[in-house]
């Protein structure tokens, strides 16, 4: 089994003043392939401040940049794509409007929805949640089980999401996820975002070569 596995980085619900410094010390410090754009409560215009801000932070170090939910403001903005939910508007109409960028696609716990994913031309499929979370309120509960029907079925890669910490992410490497998405083990790190990007990747590094 393939067991290479990368760091796909969230932004906290509410970005303080001083949050592009923040994100370029998460970046410095290891391996992160993407960063999402996730401001669920912002008026629009803050959030496309919030693109201005911190999309070069993350394109001047090669790591590409996804708006959450709206793929026509990440087109307008100049994201690298969009990540959608099962609300967040017509995938097909998505898939279109994003050309060569990257469409990802929330699919909770489903293998069903996992496939319609595909069939769209989904970029990657995200399962989750893998474990508690005090980030978002979830109501699908996601297991390993999935992560390795998908990585030995389909070609198309995984991200888990969903209280994924340095603990607890070697399962979900092991199973086959190509990304783990995390929010509150960086942010909240208690020595800081550079700390919890270490961590994270060291315990990647560990699971990769237990599975090898
Ligand atoms: C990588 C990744 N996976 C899942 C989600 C959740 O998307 P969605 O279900 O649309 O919920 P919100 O994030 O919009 O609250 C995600 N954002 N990123
Ligand atoms: C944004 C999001 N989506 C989820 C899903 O299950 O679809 S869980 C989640 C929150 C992830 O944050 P943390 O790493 O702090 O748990
Ligand atoms: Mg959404």
């Amino acid at each position: 089994m393939d067991t290479r596995c990368r760091l796909y980085l969230i932004t906290p619900p509410v970005l303080e003043p001083g949050f592009p410094d923040r994100l370029a010390r998460a970046l410095d410090a290891g391996d992160v392939a993407c960063v999402q754009l996730r401001l669920k409560d912002a008026p629009r215009d803050a959030i496309r401040r919030a693109v201005d801000a911190l999309r070069p932070v993350a394109q001047s170090r090669d790591v590409a940049f996804l708006l959450n939910d709206d793929a026509a403001m990440a087109v307008e903005t100049g994201c690298d794509g969009a990540h959608l939910g099962q609300g967040d508007g017509d995938h097909a109409a998505a898939r279109r409007l994003l050309g060569e960028r990257t469409l990802g696609i929330t699919c909770h716990a489903s293998r069903h929805l996992a496939m319609e994913a595909g069939e769209v031309g989904a970029d990657y499929v995200a399962f989750g949640a893998f474990f508690p979370t005090a980030t978002k309120e979830t109501v699908h509960a996601a297991g390993t089980d999935l992560l390795e029907w998908w990585s030995e079925m389909m070609e198309i890669p995984s991200v888990a999401i969903g209280g994924i910490t340095a603990a607890n992410c070697g399962p979900l490497v092991r199973a086959g996820a190509e990304f783990l998405a995390v929010v509150g083990a960086v942010w909240n790190h208690p020595e800081g975002e550079a700390a919890g990007i270490r961590t994270l990747e060291a315990a990647i590094r560990e699971a990769s070569a237990d599975a090898a």
